[in-house]
């Protein structure tokens, strides 16, 4: 299987907010924006691996700025590592202003996608080739990431989490 770049993976997706999708104060949803982020990753997932792919797990999400009605809210996905048969997909979140059209960072997110086959077995994917400095910032960091959401989920003993544990020693 051929190796893969990050940006090979990256998708784009711009939307702005309805009136439909805030809270009583006139902000976005958290759920409208996990949605969406959720969409984003699952095609960067998919552009990586070329299988079907299913969400394994939500492991970062810091909703950092609030989303007022009427912005232009645009999610860049992108594939930061890719294991066996899981993918962590980092996202940035930008929000548009609407006089001056300057772009600012809004949320961070972090996904983790399984490639499976028809039946739901996982699937192996292409390994990837970070490129830039902040592409091979994430791919570094996503070893440990992936330790800490399987510690969570209760699938790793804390014991096992090496590259976790290095962190604090
Ligand atoms: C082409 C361009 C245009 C495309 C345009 C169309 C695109 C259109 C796409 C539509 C795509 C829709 C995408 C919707 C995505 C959903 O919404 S899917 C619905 C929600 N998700 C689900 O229902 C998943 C349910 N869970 C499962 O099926 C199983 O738990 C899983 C995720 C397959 C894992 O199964 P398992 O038995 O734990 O398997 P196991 O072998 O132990 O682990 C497999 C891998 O998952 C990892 N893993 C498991 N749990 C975790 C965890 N909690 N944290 C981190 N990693 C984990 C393991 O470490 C392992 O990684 P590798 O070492 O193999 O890399």
């Amino acid at each position: 299987m051929q190796a893969k770049t990050p940006q090979q993976s990256l998708t784009i997706y711009t939307d702005m907010v309805l009136p439909s999708e805030t809270n009583p104060i006139g902000n976005m949803f958290g759920g409208e924006l996990l949605a969406r982020m959720d969409r984003a990753a699952s095609i960067a997932a998919r552009r990586h691996s070329r299988r079907i792919v299913v969400t394994a797990s939500v492991n970062h999400v810091a909703f950092n700025k609030m989303i007022p009605l009427g912005s232009v809210v645009t999610v860049e996905a992108k594939v930061s590592r890719a294991f066996s048969s899981s993918m962590e997909v980092y996202m940035d979140v930008f929000i548009e202003d609407r006089e001056s059209g300057e772009r600012s960072l809004s949320n961070e997110a972090i996904y983790t996608f399984v490639a499976v086959d028809e039946t739901g077995n996982p699937v192996r994917v292409p390994e990837i080739v970070p490129e830039t400095e902040l592409e091979k910032a994430r791919f570094e960091a996503a070893l440990r990431r992936k330790q800490l959401s399987l510690v969570l989920a209760g699938k790793m003993k804390p014991k096992d989490a090496t590259e976790l544990k290095a962190l604090f020693q």
